[in-house]
């Protein structure tokens, strides 16, 4: 029992990161939380909501570790984390275009998906949710994957975060970013309307809130995006010679949605110092917006 206690509150300590003290009222769910080991995925055992079934079919894919480790989701999570090999792709690709750099934050950082491979490969990892529960199925996937010491965890509202300005002392070199797009219905409309869908800020609020930050930033969005709201956003924000790269992104033969970069050094990349095994993810379409 003390045992069990004692690891509760060694693993609190590492969930708490970015200012220690606003963890206290969460402290006891969190206690929870890991007492009742909530969340773990039995990989084998048949998911009987039907809802979620095709994700459950495919949960090799959101994580490669799924049969081996002990994984944690939420239902929203299911249909929200990104595939592990998307993510691994945009790690990769940013780690390309930004050799240098070593903090990357991430914001609505779900259950760690693209937290966990960016922590492969850059030193310090924020994540950043309003979901508890969440940002534990984080650190508990992020401890699969052994990166748990790179990942730093926030709790609370973006907007209201953003707006207190703190998070433009961290020296934040990228910031990430898969925001909620409205569950699986995003793809009813033929054409996903970045400003009225997407949540919980849309594209122009989100940018403006992320350049703050860093002067690199990069979005997972739905592959049916309206591209002239990405440009005309773009242009209004950055001038009327802005750019932003947009890649297609597919997993297994389907598209999984596009990667929006903005930020010099991902304009001028060079294609053939693409990461290893470039076709794993095929961007299939380099979308220039002036191009
Ligand atoms: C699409 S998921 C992110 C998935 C993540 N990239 C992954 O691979 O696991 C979006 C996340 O945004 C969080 N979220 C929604 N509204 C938020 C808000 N206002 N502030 C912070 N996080 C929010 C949700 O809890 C959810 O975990």
């Amino acid at each position: 029992m003390a045992r069990a206690s004692n690891l509760s509150r060694r693993r609190l300590k590492h969930f708490v990161h970015l200012s220690k003290h606003k963890y206290r009222p969460q402290r006891k769910a969190l206690k929870a939380l890991f007492k009742q080991d909530t969340y773990r995925i039995e990989p084998d055992a048949k998911v009987t909501d039907k809802s979620i079934f095709k994700y459950w079919k495919n949960r090799h894919r959101l994580f490669s570790k799924m049969q081996t480790h002990d994984l944690y989701m939420t239902r929203e999570l299911w249909f929200s984390v990104t595939p592990e090999i998307v993510a691994k792709f945009a790690a990769r690709f940013i780690k390309s275009c930004l050799p240098d750099a070593q903090v990357i934050l991430d914001v609505y950082c779900g259950g760690g998906g693209n937290t966990i491979q960016f922590a492969q490969y850059f030193q310090k990892v924020y994540g950043v949710d309003n979901s508890l529960e969440h940002l534990y199925c984080t650190y508990r996937n992020a401890q699969a994957y052994s990166v748990e010491d790179r990942v730093w965890l926030k709790y609370g509202d973006w907007p209201t975060l953003s707006r207190k300005n703190r998070f433009e002392k961290l020296q934040i070199d990228c910031i990430f970013s898969s925001p909620p797009w409205g569950g699986p219905q995003y793809l009813k409309s033929e054409v996903y309307d970045l400003e009225a869908a997407l949540q919980p800020q849309g594209l122009r609020e989100t940018l403006q809130g992320f350049l703050r930050v860093s002067e690199n930033v990069v979005l997972f969005l739905p592959r049916n995006s309206d591209l002239g709201q990405v440009s005309q956003v773009t242009r209004e924000i950055l001038g009327d010679e802005a750019r932003c790269k947009v890649l297609y992104v597919k997993d297994n033969g389907f598209l999984k949605g596009i990667l929006c970069f903005w930020g010099e050094k991902f304009y001028n990349y060079a294609c053939q110092t693409a990461p290893e095994d470039p076709t794993t993810v095929s961007s299939t379409i380099d979308y220039d917006i002036d191009g």
